[in-house]
């Protein structure tokens, strides 16, 4: 069969990244501990190719290679988002609004449910009881304070409610505890805590899979806030207009993508935690103190493709370079913010997360011409933007929110910023939400002087007040807005004979 497209097949992907050059081949041995993340998170923060390390201290029997910044931005400023949106199939140049747009041309589509096919690339290796030493993996230990070392952190976690009705995946960080056991995050409103809590209710430990290196774009729904009781897999399905293929799973009855690089499988404990963390998290902070209880994983297989299986990581830090945090939790979050907003009939053009705010804000981008047929003000319109955002779960890691006008590109952080600084009155055009669940792994919730999870939210109003019923009043003082059309023709026209 011919390989699939990058974002079906993540081999392929990677074929994709070398083609742009946006890849570096490490054949140099690289020590799992620390050294690897910290060439991925330089990688990140200097905006470099993306390292695939062939050459892992301690790997064996081909576990694992490593690829780092799988979701950073591209090392080719002309195309700076290249490496994101190969994972969801659009060209080179598109943008990050072309990748919002594509991530929800499939609501209100009925889902295309994956198809199940007998074997797959993630069958070719097999390992089963004591042959699980996942302690004997070379699993990256990402940054100096981290409690463990984190094997989870790029790869789909699959579980399925009780009643079968809704097979969910996420990405749910794990690190590695013992010999067969791991240790992970589930926390409160994911849809993994959801399932989770109904397994403890059945009495059933949860069956799990996690599917390393699985198809691109499959890690993007993943990664997004999709609707409760939305199967991803078949979100997926409808976004690519073809079915997904799986396979079952060797010791539960859940599927996974056929062609995943590695296949982690077993069952989480309704009763037995562990300490899980410290983790060098999304907003740039690994707090000393972290002391998480978290269900432990038990694994009872793992699977993997030959020819050297490949394992994605993701080094989460400070937004300098964003990470895989920032440019798929920030922007799918932002992308499920949008589709509220539109479903409930108010005028946004767009809504993105800026890097520069670590993806705690998003600028919500309005259409003024439409506000002014809601005859409303700030004051009602940002309380019922809250009221919407700050109460559903794919708001929960937004704390503020900043309404700006479309001579703003919601994209283009001087932009917002500039539209904050000077058009929001401190003590008059922010509106506070103290009630609403808060985004508890935000320092100053969790380490703040107030309660750790609700409030701490706000709407910033970065419109005037005349914006709300009519034209603006004020000449834009840039070269863009201050001159006549003829003058910057001209101007551009003899820019170089100026020598500038
Ligand atoms: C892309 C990505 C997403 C992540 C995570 C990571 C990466 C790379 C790592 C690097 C592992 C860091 C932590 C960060 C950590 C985290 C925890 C809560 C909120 C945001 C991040 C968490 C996690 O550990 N737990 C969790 O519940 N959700 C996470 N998300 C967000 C979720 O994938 C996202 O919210 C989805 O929408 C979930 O699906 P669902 O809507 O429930 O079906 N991780
Ligand atoms: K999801
Ligand atoms: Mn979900």
């Amino acid at each position: 069969t011919s390989t699939p497209p990058p974002h079906l097949d993540f081999r392929a992907f990677v074929d994709a990244l070398r083609s742009d050059d946006d890849l570096a081949d490490i054949n140099a041995e690289v020590d799992p501990n620390l050294e690897v993340a910290a060439v991925t998170r330089r990688a990140y923060e200097l905006q470099s190719k993306a390292p695939l390390f062939h050459n892992i201290k301690g790997a064996h029997d081909g576990l694992f290679r490593i690829l780092g910044a799988s979701g950073g931005l591209s090392s080719d400023p002309q195309f700076p988002y290249r490496r994101l949106v190969r994972h969801v199939g659009l060209s080179p140049n598109a943008s990050l609004g072309d990748f919002i747009d594509k991530m929800l041309s499939a609501k209100g589509k009925p889902g295309i449910p994956p198809v199940h096919v007998e074997t797959g690339p993630c069958k070719e290796n097999k390992l089963f009881g004591n042959d699980i030493d996942l302690t004997k993996l070379p699993a990256p230990l990402l940054n100096k304070a981290d409690g463990g070392n984190y094997i989870q952190t790029m790869g789909i976690n699959i579980v399925q409610h009780p009643t079968k009705a809704w097979v969910n995946w996420s990405i749910a960080r794990a690190m590695v505890l013992d010999k067969t056991r791991m240790v992970g995050l589930i926390m409160k409103p994911q849809h993994i805590a959801r399932i989770y809590a109904q397994w403890m209710e059945s009495g059933k430990d949860m069956p799990f899979a996690i599917a390393l290196g699985a198809p691109p774009i499959a890690v993007m729904a993943s990664s997004m806030p999709l609707p409760e009781g939305v199967t991803e897999s078949e979100y997926v399905g409808a976004l690519c207009g073809e079915p997904l293929e799986l396979v079952k799973c060797e010791t539960n009855d859940l599927y996974v993508p056929a062609r995943s690089e590695i296949v982690i499988e077993g069952t989480v404990s309704i009763t037995e935690r562990a300490k899980e963390g410290p983790f060098g998290e999304m907003h740039g902070y690994s707090f000393l103190d972290e002391e998480l209880m978290e269900p432990i994983y038990n694994v009872a297989a793992i699977t993997y493709r030959s020819g050297n299986a490949i394992l994605p990581i993701s080094v989460p830090g400070r937004a300098t370079g964003p990470d895989e945090t920032h440019t798929l939790i920030g922007t799918l979050a932002s992308a499920e913010i949008r589709q509220l907003l539109q479903e409930n009939g108010l005028p946004v053009l767009n809504v993105f997360t800026p890097y520069e705010t670590q993806v705690i804000w998003a600028a919500v981008q309005v259409d003024r011409k439409k506000l002014w047929e809601l005859e409303t003000n700030a004051e009602e319109f940002c309380r019922k933007i809250g009221q919407l955002v700050f109460r559903r779960k794919c708001g929960m890691q937004i704390h503020r929110l900043l309404i700006v006008g479309d001579d703003i590109d919601p994209f283009n952080f001087k932009d917002v910023i500039w539209s904050y600084a000077s058009r929001c009155r401190p003590g008059m055009d922010e509106y506070h939400f103290e009630d609403v669940a808060a985004y508890p792994l935000v320092p100053y919730m969790s380490h703040g002087p107030g309660a750790k999870l609700t409030g701490g939210k706000v709407v910033a109003n970065c419109l005037l007040p005349h914006e709300y019923k009519q034209e603006q009043m004020w000449v834009t003082c840039d070269f863009e807005n201050g001159y006549p059309e003829e003058i910057k023709e001209r101007v551009l026209r003899r820019w170089s004979d100026f020598g500038l």
